[in-house]
Formats: C-alpha cells, sequence, structure tokens
C-alpha cells in the first residue's frame, strides 16, 4: 500500500478534477437506485390505484408527479453518466499524463551512469504500461469505493424510514460485499496480477530484442527459433490471464450470490412488514427494488481489488526507478562554471564495479585549454570510460578530475555538460526533420546559423538535393540518412552547440575513407580555437592533434608529443 501511497501525493493537482468525477459518479448512482426504487413503487402503486378504480371507486391517484420524477431521474442518470465518464476519464489522462512527465524527471540525474544498466525494454515498459496501470487506482478503485461508502450510507439511512429490519440486513450485505469480498478476492489474486506485469514486461523486453535484431536474426536463419520463444511466452501469459478471469468471473458470481440472497431475505421482510400492516404495497415494492438497485454500487470491487496486486506492482516498479541514487550527486552548493576551460586528472581511478576491476589505474593528465590530445588503445581498454568522467557521467573512485583548477564534482553536471561538445560513432538523431534535430543543440539558432552550421558540416550540397530541404524527414533513429549523411548533421550540430571542449569517440567509425578525411577537415577548421579530446582507432584523424597517448589496461601512456 506504501507504493500506491506514494503515487496518490501525486495525484493532488488534480485533486478538482477527481473530486468532481466522483461527485458526478455518486449523483449518477443515486440517480440509478432512486430511479428503479420510484418506477417500483409507482408501478405498483398505479396498478392498485387501477384496481380500486375497476372496483367503482372514486381514484384519487397522482401519476403526474412520480411520472415527471421518473423522467427526471432517467435524465440525471443519462447526463451524470455522460459527464462522469468524461470527467473520470479526464482526470485519470492528466493524473497520468502529469507521473508520466515526472517520471521523465526522474530519469534525468540517471543518465547514462545508471540507465545504462537498464535494458531499454524494461525502462520503456515501467513509462508506457506501468504508468498506464495506474489508471485503475481511482477509475477502479478510489471513484467506485467512495460512491460504494456513500452510496451505502444513503441507501441505508432511506430504507431505515419504510423497514429499519431491510435496511440493517441491506447494510450488512452490502459491506460483506464492499470489504470483506473485495479483500478475499484481492488475497487470490494477488500473485496472478503481479505475474501478469512481470510477464508482460519480459515479453515487451524480448519483443523489442528481435525487432532491433530482427535483419541480423533473418542473416542468420535464426528468426523461427525466437519467434517460437515469443510463442511460448504468450501461452504463458494466456495461462495466467486465464487464471486471472476465471478469479474474476468466480468474485462477480458471488457479488451476484450475495446480492440474490439479500433480495430474498428483504422480500420475506417486507412481505413480513406488509402483513403486519407495517408496509403499503407499493412501499414493500419499493423496499424491494431499493435493494436491488442498491448493489450496483458494490458490484465493481472485488475484481478491481483481485486486480489491485497489478496496480501495487506496476506502482513499485515505476518507485523503484525513480529512486534509484544518481551516478554522481549534486553538490550542495555548486559552484560557477569557470571561465577558462584546463583540465587536469590527478591520479584518476575507476572501476564500474567491485567484481569487475578497475578499468582506469591512477591516470594523471594535463590538458590545457585549446589542447588536442588523442587516445589510442584496443577495445575495451578504457578510453570511452575516460571521457565519461571527463564529462562527470560518473565519479572517479581515486583521484580527481579537475576543471579550471577546481574539482568537477563541485559544478552543477547539469551546467557543466554545456562545456562539452560530444560527437561520437552513436550520436543520435531523432525521428523529427533535419532542423529539429539540429535546433536540439541551439534551439534559438537563427536561419543565418543553421546555414553556416549545415555549409560547415559539409551537408550544403545534400541539402540543397533534398526536395523538402532543412524540413527533410530522417525517420526513427536517421534510417533515412545514410551514416556519413547522419554524423555530418551530428557535426553541424557540435557547430551550433559552439561547446568550448570537443570530445570525439571515434568519430568517423564506420564512413568510408573520402567521407572521413571531409570531416577530419570540416572539425581541424572548427576545433581550431577548442579544447579536442578525441578517442580512436584509426590514423587518420591524427593530423587533428598534438599529442597522442596510448591506453593499455587501464593505464595511459604518451606515445607522441
Ligand atoms: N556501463 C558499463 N558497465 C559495466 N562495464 C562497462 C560499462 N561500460 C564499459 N564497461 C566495461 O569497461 C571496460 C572499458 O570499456 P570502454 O568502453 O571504456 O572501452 P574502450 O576502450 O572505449 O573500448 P572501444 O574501443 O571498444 O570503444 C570494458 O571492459 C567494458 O566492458
Amino acid at each position: 500500500m506504501k507504493d500506491l501511497q506514494f503515487f496518490l501525493r501525486l495525484f493532488k493537482p488534480y485533486s478538482g478534477w477527481l473530486a468532481g468525477g466522483i461527485l458526478l459518479a455518486l449523483l449518477t448512482a443515486l440517480a440509478a437506485i432512486a430511479l428503479l426504487t420510484l418506477s417500483g413503487w409507482f408501478i405498483s402503486a398505479s396498478a392498485i390505484a387501477g384496481l380500486i378504480a375497476i372496483d367503482g371507486n372514486t381514484l384519487a391517484f397522482n401519476f403526474m408527479l412520480p411520472a415527471a420524477q421518473i423522467r427526471a431521474l432517467a435524465i440525471t442518470r443519462t447526463l451524470g453518466r455522460y459527464g462522469e465518464r468524461v470527467v473520470t476519464h479526464e482526470a485519470t489522462f492528466r493524473v497520468l499524463a502529469g507521473i508520466r512527465s515526472w517520471f521523465f524527471q526522474q530519469l534525468i540525474p540517471l543518465v547514462p551512469g545508471r540507465l545504462s544498466a537498464m535494458r531499454s525494454g524494461d525502462l520503456l515498459s515501467r513509462m508506457t504500461a506501468d504508468i498506464d496501470a495506474l489508471d485503475a487506482l481511482y477509475l477502479r478503485l478510489l471513484a467506485p469505493a467512495a460512491v460504494a461508502a456513500v452510496g451505502i450510507i444513503f441507501v441505508s439511512i432511506f430504507l431505515a424510514f419504510y423497514a429499519p429490519a431491510v435496511s440493517l440486513v441491506n447494510a450488512l450485505m452490502l459491506v460483506i460485499a464492499s470489504v470483506w469480498t473485495p479483500w478475499i478476492f484481492n488475497r487470490l489474486g494477488r500473485g496472478g496480477a503481479e505475474e501478469i506485469v512481470i510477464l508482460a514486461a519480459n515479453f515487451r523486453i524480448r519483443q523489442l530484442d528481435l525487432i532491433q535484431g530482427l535483419a541480423d536474426l533473418i542473416a542468420n536463419r535464426a528468426y523461427g527459433r525466437f519467434s517460437g520463444f515469443l510463442g511460448q511466452f504468450s501461452d504463458l501469459m494466456i495461462n495466467v490471464q486465464r487464471q486471472n478471469n476465471r478469479l474474476s468471473a468466480v468474485s462477480s458470481a458471488f457479488t451476484l450470490l450475495l446480492s440474490q440472497l439479500t433480495l430474498l431475505i428483504a422480500l420475506v421482510l417486507a412481505a413480513l412488514a406488509f402483513n403486519e400492516g407495517q408496509l403499503s404495497g407499493p412501499d414493500a415494492a419499493l423496499v424491494v427494488f431499493c435493494v436491488i438497485a442498491a448493489f450496483e454500487l458494490v458490484m465493481p470491487l472485488p475484481q478491481a481489488m483481485q486486480m489491485l496486486g497489478k496496480t501495487q506492482k506496476a506502482a513499485r516498479r515505476i518507485r523503484q526507478v525513480s529512486e534509484m541514487p544518481p551516478a554522481v550527486a549534486k553538490p550542495d552548493r555548486p559552484l560557477t562554471l569557470p571561465t577558462r576551460y584546463d583540465l587536469q586528472l590527478d591520479g584518476v581511478s575507476f572501476s564500474y564495479s567491485e567484481q569487475q576491476g578497475r578499468v582506469l589505474d591512477n591516470i594523471s593528465l594535463a590538458i590545457p585549454q585549446g589542447g588536442k590530445i588523442a587516445i589510442v588503445g584496443p577495445s575495451g581498454s578504457g578510453k570511452t570510460s575516460l571521457l565519461q568522467l571527463i564529462m562527470r557521467y560518473y565519479d572517479p573512485e581515486q583521484g580527481s578530475v579537475l576543471m579550471a583548477g577546481q574539482n568537477i564534482a563541485q559544478f552543477d553536471a547539469d551546467e557543466m555538460i554545456s562545456c562539452f561538445g560530444v560527437l561520437s560513432q552513436r550520436s543520435q538523431l531523432f525521428a523529427a526533420t533535419i532542423k529539429e534535430n539540429l535546433l536540439l543543440a541551439k534551439p534559438d539558432a537563427t536561419a543565418a546559423e543553421l546555414n553556416a552550421a549545415v555549409k560547415a558540416a559539409g551537408l550544403e550540397n545534400f541539402i540543397a538535393y533534398l526536395p523538402e530541404g532543412l524540413e527533410t524527414w530522417v525517420g526513427e533513429s536517421g534510417v533515412k540518412v545514410s551514416g556519413g549523411e547522419a554524423r555530418r548533421i551530428a557535426l553541424a550540430r557540435l557547430y551550433l552547440k559552439n561547446a568550448p571542449i570537443l570530445i570525439l569517440d571515434e568519430p568517423t567509425e564506420g564512413l568510408d575513407s573520402d567521407t572521413e578525411r571531409d570531416v577530419f577537415k570540416a572539425l581541424a577548421d572548427f576545433a581550431s580555437d577548442k579544447t579536442v579530446i578525441m578517442v580512436t582507432h584509426r590514423g587518420a584523424g591524427l593530423g587533428l592533434v598534438d599529442v597522442v597517448y596510448r591506453m593499455g589496461q587501464g593505464c595511459l601512456v604518451l606515445i607522441n608529443n
């Protein structure tokens, strides 16, 4: 329940909408009960009045007033139901949108240090399916429970005026149906409901893996094996879902049984009261119809409670991510960023985990502002890890990284990232236009600045050739542009950001030698007054730098000055 309470706090800004939805639901439920109750009374009273008239007695029955009341109640119920659906769903969508953007905010300090350890399919599940599952908290649980609680009080008071015994029995049965039954079905269904969340998340992880690796699976003719695996997974999910559905059916049947039992007792008690002259015939019908209608208040609760485990599990999964400690701590009083950008590493050692051993071992290095270095070395030797420490994605285990003589841990990490322009082999292009991808680096860039960046990155001819120019859609992750074009778009972004320190991590990996030469030429012009730290496997870019180091087994050795 703690997890749900945590999320209820996030519901607060929408309390107006939420309360409005509950009030409308209550109005609708009461109108529906009153409609059936009054109709029962009206039909009986009309029949009796008719019989009296047939006997030749004078008819003194007012048909008009109850008929008008019934019409008013029917209209209230219809409009109320419409309004309730609109308001409760609007409230839910607002709450979910709020939680989604709150969750996104929680991810920012976790990038990339913590999130790199999570699988993207799992994170996607938490961001989408798990947050969606929270809709049940208000729609299926809070709102119906509030309506049931108030409704039961209204109905019991109303019935007590006519038949106190019926009111008592009815109240007791309604409490059993709204508290005890949901509690039992919550206990019975919790395991299955939680299992559904886990299975669905794992299913999504597998599906994402399959879709991302589809080309390789087809090339290796391994598609059949993996799709068979998905089939088995689906069967497993269907089985768990089937058990849940069976339990739902039992809970509905049980509540229906309770309602029929209550009706039977109410019928007997009303008949006895009629016999003893305590209730008129129409009033006895009124009491019985009221009992029938009142059970509508509690019908949805057992099923909602049975699936509460799903909502709880989803809430726990979202909370787990939001409570992960960031890889780097925020200083209490961050220093203002320096105006010089001399970098220094003093005896820096680092490991990703205790089990894994050291990736960087006692590295010391000075890069004055405007200095240009390259780091070469075998794959897995720790080159990228070193770059990540310089940008403070992680803190060193020992030693420190300094900028202008200050430990970078004393700066606000968000602010500090503005000092770095990054170009790597994996520069992400978003499913948007070229222009939107460029504006990411400088949202207020003018047309002249955009054109200058395009020209400097050697994209001019490519853009001129496109019918839609800068407004061309690059597709999901930039699939509609070639690797070289994508790298140039990333390069243009680097120009627009115009940061004083350039971090180049294999910037030309995967490009042909002509494109590589062009990219390095463009970089050489742009980087003349900037600090450059480049990681490369290839010799072509070494002309850009003054000093070359070799990284091997976590240690850095100067090989060329
Ligand atoms: N997020 C991570 N969590 C755990 N281990 C990691 C992580 N990132 C890298 N490593 C490990 O740290 C070591 C150094 O990796 P790093 O990426 O820094 O090497 P690299 O020299 O840049 O390699 P490459 O040239 O192939 O890009 C490797 O053994 C790698 O498996």
